[in-house]
């Protein structure tokens, strides 16, 4: 009974026909393993990388959501896979999850999930894969548009996108205002990802040559909603029929808009809606707190100080309504000092100075933040605690917004919105709608400290903080005035007095469409059927008024073109009617509302107090806003529109302009313009004595130098001119006469200088050649004086006998220059009697000196008397 070798025990040796071939295998699977390698590497890379992509999209369809939570479970390419990973983004969040997928295979998205949730990157990834799928390279120009509402929000996505994209081979750009137009227009042909404000894109696809979207793939709204609201409508339109309609598009925001018309407008097909909190209890984090405190306008500052007081080691953001009020309380409490490091962040900074302060807030661990509205979206502040909503917000969205700049990505946060008594109702009820959870807490009065003597004292103190919360005040009130939701915001509750106290004014500034407001209170609020307030200004503008507002604006424009003071975002904004940022919009607004008021014309009137007196006047804040930050923006836009209650600093009468405008018959009710004459008639009746300036010359004479003096006319022209007021005619006659005078005394000076200076020439050749006459003689001493040392006869002292020829001819040379200098002379004297004419002695002379008398020869005798003589002396020579 034999045994098998398997049955064998385990010392026994394996069969070596089985190893054999089991070797055999092995070896041909690596040969051919080697041989597909050694073919590959021979292959270019772009074939390689085709059929990687090839074999990446053919997973596409085979994505399953349910089983995705991390990036690599994403068919994607190693390049994006790297970028992430380097990033230390891993698993991926819910928006990112369901939506990465969709935009791989193409589909037009719109994405909603709670702020904080990671929506960046549910779009850069794509927009990353998108282009390597189609191997894009710069040849092929602009491939992928980020539209971003801020510039800040541009830039902090441009950030994500160079930090997860930094593998690829693309050229990405950022394109915002507030920066040299020609440097970006330069790069821009050869940007393959542009991320963007609206207003600044659009302003290079009118006036950079050559740059063109027609190759675009793929579209990307950040912040849709946003972007597609009315504010940057007619910039949208513009921008969206300069791009093929052939494309991908995605669009992602916390609070996604569902409006048709506007979803109509970016030509989507068949986009997949991805709500992913659609379900969830709350429409904001789960980790976020929310409060809301009721308290009195006037309390609010208190408030705040004493909030800060509390939170030193915290980092918060508090938001507020309007740029000037950001300005007035940014200054006021870096003078309070409360122990907390301040920031300000609004549109009416330069864009360094945002971008600064953007990146110092970043880098801090405790600090607060004052903001406009302009950081209310999308911004990424790494491990902010608070958000602090000083001034209720707009609506509910803003308020999602702003409150989620705090408890991101798994982070805790606490939200605190003060409400005015008259805002509290509707408020709260839009919020509960919205599915915002939030609570009422109340103020503890212990620990809320009073500012308002503080700020009393601030501003008696300095001016321009005065004039700052004069212009804080005015823009709040305005700012309540125009949101559109008149349930919540209704200007006429406002404590107005207290609240001018509240910020350390004594007096409330005038505010000139609260008057209107109070004297046409029926024409201010039109109710529709369904009793919505609908816009009341619109409806309430004539055509004249219309055109004057636009002539007024483009006006401004021109000049402000023209000086090149206008930031280039600002710059089309307006020519538009757009803006680049929410904040500038909301401005542009704002002014385009005091502009209104002007028009309607209404007198102005006392909101503070009826007992304001009579001496007060308006000055228009223009004055005022010449000497604000260097770090601002110009504010010069609307300065002019908006008015303040001052003391009547230049003494000027209202009286006599409000007679002089009764006189006008006025057609419209349009304001009559006042015209130049009539400012200057105005001028001359007030008989102004102006500031002079007379100095004195070295001859101890008195010149006036300002006002300059008229010296082309009499005296009695004048006084005749004073008589009768202002001839038009006359007065363009005396301007022309003085222009005469001026060009004759000016023709004058110059011949006189000009004389001078050919005197003085004259006077330096003459010096020279005495100087060289002065020499020579010095010379010819020196030669006598050696004679006499040698004390004997030296035969060079006798005329040479070879030269005496040549001696003769340059006599007779000399000659000939005599006659002729005699005769420049002669010419000379005719052309200018008076001019002296002394010509020094040439060369030729200085030569005869050394054989005759340096006396020259005066014959009195007529030229051709002169040459009859030499002639005759000559042959009697020879
Ligand atoms: N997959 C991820 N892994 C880790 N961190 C992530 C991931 N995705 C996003 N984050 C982080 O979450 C934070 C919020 O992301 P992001 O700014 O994209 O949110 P968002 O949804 O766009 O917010 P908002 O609605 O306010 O614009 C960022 O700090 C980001 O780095």
């Amino acid at each position: 009974m034999g045994k098998t070798s398997a049955s064998q025990g385990p010392g026994a040796r394996p069969d070596p026909v089985r190893s054999f071939n089991r070797w055999k295998k092995k070896h041909s699977h690596k040969q051919s393993q080697k041989k597909q390698l050694r073919k590959q590497l021979k292959k270019p890379e772009w074939q390689v990388e085709r059929e990687v992509i090839s074999r990446l999209m053919q997973n596409f369809e085979k994505i399953n959501v349910n089983e995705i939570t991390r990036f690599s479970d994403f068919p994607l390419s190693k390049k994006t896979l790297k970028g992430l990973q380097e990033a230390q983004y891993r698993l991926v969040t819910e928006i990112q999850k369901q939506t990465i997928g969709l935009a791989l295979r193409g589909k037009d998205v719109l994405g909603a999930a709670k702020t904080g949730s990671g929506k960046t990157l549910a779009f850069l990834v794509p927009v990353l894969e998108g282009l390597y799928r189609l191997q894009w390279t710069s040849a092929d120009g602009l491939g992928a548009l980020i539209i971003s509402p801020t510039r800040e929000l541009a830039y902090q996505t441009f950030e994500v996108l160079r930090k997860v994209g930094k593998n690829h081979d693309f050229s990405a750009g950022l394109i915002i205002g507030g920066k040299d137009l020609k440097h970006e227009a330069e790069r821009i042909n050869n940007i393959n990802i542009l991320v963007c404000t609206p207003g600044r894109l659009l302003q290079h696809m009118d006036e950079t040559i050559c740059f063109h979207a027609t190759n675009l793939q793929m579209l990307v709204l950040d912040e849709a909603d946003r972007i597609l609201d009315m504010g940057f409508a007619d910039t949208m339109n513009a921008i969206i029929e300069n791009l093929p309609k052939k494309r991908q598009t995605l669009l992602f925001s916390a609070t996604q808009t569902k409006s048709v018309k506007d979803l109509a407008r970016l030509s989507l097909k068949n986009p997949e809606y991805v709500w992913v909190h659609e379900k969830a209890k709350y429409s904001t984090p789960a980790t976020l707190e929310q409060n809301y405190i009721v308290c009195e306008l006037q309390q609010k500052i208190s408030v705040l100080y004493s909030f800060l007081r509390s939170h030193l080691k915290k980092k918060s953001i508090v938001f507020f309504s309007s740029c000037k009020e950001v300005q007035y309380l940014y200054r006021v409490f870096c003078r309070l000092r409360p122990g907390i490091s301040i920031l300000a962040l609004h549109g009416r900074q330069q864009q360094m100075r945002r971008m600064e302060v953007y990146d110092e807030f970043v880098g801090k661990r405790a600090a607060v933040l004052f903001a406009t509205d302009l950081a209310a979206r999308g911004l990424d502040f790494p491990a902010v605690n608070w958000v602090l909503q000083f001034d209720c917000p707009e609506d509910a969205n803003t308020y999602i917004h702003r409150a989620g700049r705090t408890a991101r990505y798994k982070e805790d946060g606490e939200a605190l919105l003060i409400l005015l008594p008259s805002e509290e109702k509707g408020m709260v009820q839009q919020l509960l709608q919205k599915k915002v959870p939030v609570k009422e807490i109340k103020i503890n009065p212990e620990k809320l400290t009073d500012i308002q003597k503080k700020l009393e004292s601030l501003l008696a103190q300095d001016q321009d903080l005065k004039e700052r919360a004069q212009r804080c005040f005015v823009s709040y009130i305005r700012s309540v005035y125009l949101m559109k939701d008149k349930e919540i915001f209704d200007v006429s509750k406002l404590p107005i007095p207290e609240y001018a106290l509240s910020l350390g004014l004594a007096v409330a500034p005038r505010v000139r469409f609260l008057q209107r407001m109070q004297k046409q209170p029926n024409k201010e609020l039109v109710v529709s059927q369904d009793n919505k307030v609908i816009e009341p200004r619109t409806l309430s503008l004539t055509s004249d008024e219309v055109e004057e507002f636009r002539a007024y604006f483009n006006e401004k424009m021109s000049i402000l073109q023209k000086g090149g003071k206008i930031p280039e975002g600002t710059e089309y904004r307006l020519a538009s009617g757009i803006s680049d940022g929410e904040e500038e919009e909301k401005e542009c607004e704002q002014e385009m509302e005091e502009k209104l008021g002007k028009t309607k014309g209404s007198q102005p009137q006392s909101v503070s107090s009826n007992k304001e007196p009579q001496k007060n006047k308006e000055v228009p804040v223009q004055f005022l806003d010449r000497d604000d930050d260097d770090d601002e923006e110009d504010d010069g836009l609307n300065a002019d529109f908006i008015k303040v209650k001052r003391r009547n600093v230049f003494g000027l009468d209202l009286k006599e302009n409000k007679t002089l405008q009764k006189k006008e018959p006025s057609k419209s009710s349009v304001e009559k313009k006042v015209t130049k004459v009539a400012e200057a008639k105005k001028v001359m009746k007030r008989n102004f004595k102006v500031n002079k300036k007379i100095t004195f010359t070295d001859e101890g004479e008195l010149v006036q130098q300002w006002p300059q003096v008229q010296k082309s006319v009499s005296k009695d022209t004048e006084g005749e001119d004073d008589a009768g007021g202002i001839n038009l005619d006359k007065a363009k006659e005396r301007l022309q006469e003085e222009d005469k005078f001026d060009k004759e005394e000016y023709r004058k000076k110059i011949k006189a200088k000009h004389r001078e200076k050919r005197l003085k020439e004259r006077e330096a050749r003459r010096e020279a050649s005495k100087k060289q006459a002065k020499a020579k003689d010095e010379e010819e001493a020196f030669l006598d004086w050696s004679d006499d040392d040698n004390d004997g006869f030296d035969p060079s002292t006798l005329p040479d006998p070879d030269k005496y020829r040549s001696s003769e001819e340059s006599d007779n040379e000399d000659m000939e220059n005599k006659i002729s200098d005699t005769k420049k002379k002669k010419a000379m004297r005719k052309k200018n009697d008076s001019e002296v004419e002394d010509v020094g002695p040439t060369s030729h002379d200085r030569k005869k000196t050394k054989w005759e008398t340096s006396e020259p020869l005066d014959t009195g005798l007529s030229l051709a008397e002169d040459e009859e003589l030499v002639l005759h002396l000559l042959k009697s020579q020879s």
